[in-house]
C-alpha cells in the first residue's frame, strides 16, 4: 500500500514537471514574438515556413507621386516672391507716398527700378507714364498710387503674350519636343523635372531624354525625377554624343506615343563657341524626326546683368520660345522679368520659387505685380 502511495506521488510529479515545461517554451516563444514586433505596429503573422523565399525578398514598387495641381502655384509662392523682392514694391510706394513729388523723388523711383535690373529703356517707360498719370489726375491717395503703379508695372510685362507650353508638335505629329538650354547650373535638369511634373499634373504623357552626357550625375538626377512620377528617361553612358541621345529619346516617346519629350542638355557657357555649335547639333539631329515644338532658356535670376547675355547669346543660336527663371526666391531682382522679355521678344513662361519639386510656377503678371507691390506690406 505504501509502495503504491509512493507510485502514484512519483507519478503526479513527472506529470507536473512535464506540463510545467511545455507551457514556459509556449510563454517565451510568444514574449519573443512581442519584441519582436516595432512597438505602435500591428503584429504582423511570422511568414510559414513553406512560403518561397524569393517572395519575401522581392523590393516594394516605389510609389509613384501625384504632383500638385498647376493653377494658383504663383498665388501659393506669391510669399517667396514677395519676400525676395520686399525692397523693390516697398521703396516704390515709400517714393510715392513723399510730401512732395519732385524731380528728385522721381530720380530716386528710377533708381529703385535699375537697382531691381528693370533695365533702362523699361524704366524709362514706367517712370514716365507714372509721373504723366499721376500729374493728370493730381492724386496722392495711396490707394490710388498703387493702382497706378500696379498698372504700369503690369503694362511693360506684357500680358498679352502667349505664356503656354507646347504640348501638341508643330507638325501635329509625333510628341512634342521641348529643348532645355542654359549655362551650368542654371537649373535645367531641374527645370527638366519639374516641367514633367508639371506636365503629368496636366493629364500628358512625358519622357526625358538625358541629353546632357558631360555632366555624370546628371542623368541619374533626371531618372531619379522621372521615376518618382512615373516618366521614361533615354539615357546612354557618360560622354556619348548628346545628339544621338535626344534622336534616340524623341524616337522612343513617338514609338511610346509619348505626348512631350523634354530633352535635357549639358550646361553650356555662352562664348564657348564648340558648346554652342553642339547645341545647334542637337537642335538639327532632333529636327529629322520632326520640328522642336519649343526651346526653353533656363536662366539663373540671380545672376543679374550676366543672365540678359547669355538670353541674347542663346537666343542667336537656337531660337529661343520661352524663358524659364529659376531662384527668383534667392533674388531681389525681380525686375530681371521685365528686361530679359524684353532683350530676347518671348516670354517668361515659368518661374523657379524654392528647391522643392513643385516649386516651379507658370508666369502669371497679375499674381506677380501683387506680390511684388502687396508684398511690401507683410
Ligand atoms: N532656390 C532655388 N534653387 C533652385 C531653383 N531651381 C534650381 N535650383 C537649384 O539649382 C541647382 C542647380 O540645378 P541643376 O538642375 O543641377 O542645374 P543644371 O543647369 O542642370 O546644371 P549643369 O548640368 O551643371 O549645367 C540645384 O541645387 C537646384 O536645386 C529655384 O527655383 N530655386
Amino acid at each position: 500500500m505504501d509502495n503504491l502511495w509512493i507510485w502514484l506521488v512519483a507519478a503526479v510529479v513527472v506529470i507536473a514537471a512535464i506540463a510545467g515545461i511545455a507551457f514556459g517554451v509556449r510563454a517565451s516563444r510568444s514574449k519573443s514574438a512581442e519584441v519582436e514586433a516595432p512597438a505602435g505596429e500591428p503584429q504582423v503573422e511570422a511568414p510559414k515556413a513553406a512560403e518561397p523565399k524569393a517572395e519575401a525578398a522581392k523590393p516594394a514598387a516605389p510609389a509613384v507621386e501625384v504632383p500638385e495641381p498647376v493653377e494658383g502655384r504663383l498665388v501659393r509662392l506669391r510669399s517667396r516672391l514677395a519676400r525676395s523682392n520686399n525692397a523693390l514694391g516697398k521703396g516704390l510706394l515709400a517714393l510715392l507716398a513723399s510730401d512732395k513729388l519732385d524731380d528728385d523723388v522721381w530720380d530716386e523711383v528710377e533708381e529703385t527700378l535699375l537697382t531691381a535690373d528693370v533695365g533702362i529703356a523699361d524704366t524709362t517707360a514706367v517712370v514716365e507714364s507714372l509721373r504723366e498719370r499721376v500729374k493728370v489726375l493730381g492724386t496722392r491717395d495711396p490707394e490710388e498710387l498703387r493702382r497706378l503703379l500696379k498698372a504700369e508695372l503690369t503694362a511693360v510685362l506684357e500680358p498679352e503674350l502667349d505664356r503656354s507650353i507646347a504640348t501638341v508638335s508643330p507638325s501635329g505629329e509625333g510628341p512634342a519636343v521641348i529643348l532645355m538650354v542654359g549655362v551650368n547650373g542654371s537649373g535645367k535638369t531641374t527645370t527638366c523635372g519639374r516641367v514633367a511634373r508639371v506636365l503629368i499634373a496636366e493629364d500628358k504623357t512625358v519622357l526625358m531624354g538625358a541629353a546632357d552626357t558631360f555632366r555624370a550625375a546628371a542623368a541619374e538626377q533626371l531618372e531619379t525625377w522621372g521615376s518618382r512620377v512615373g516618366a521614361k528617361v533615354v539615357r546612354r553612358d557618360a560622354g556619348a554624343d548628346p545628339a544621338s541621345v535626344a534622336f534616340d529619346a524623341v524616337k522612343a516617346g513617338a514609338e511610346e506615343g509619348a505626348d512631350v519629350v523634354l530633352i535635357d542638355t549639358a550646361g553650356r557657357l555662352q562664348n564657348k563657341a564648340g558648346l554652342m555649335d553642339e547645341l545647334g547639333k542637337v537642335k538639327r539631329v532632333v529636327e529629322k524626326q520632326g520640328p522642336v515644338a519649343e526651346t526653353l532658356l533656363v536662366l539663373d535670376a540671380t545672376t543679374g546683368q550676366n543672365g540678359l547675355q547669355q538670353a541674347k547669346v542663346f537666343g542667336e543660336v537656337c531660337d529661343v520660345t520661352g524663358i524659364v527663371l529659376t531662384k527668383l526666391d534667392g533674388s531681389a531682382k525681380g525686375g530681371i522679368v521685365i528686361a530679359v522679355q524684353r532683350q530676347l521678344g518671348v516670354p517668361v513662361k515659368l518661374v523657379g520659387l524654392g528647391e522643392g519639386p513643385d516649386d516651379l510656377a507658370p508666369f502669371e503678371v497679375g499674381a506677380f505685380v501683387d506680390a511684388i507691390v502687396d508684398g511690401a506690406e507683410s
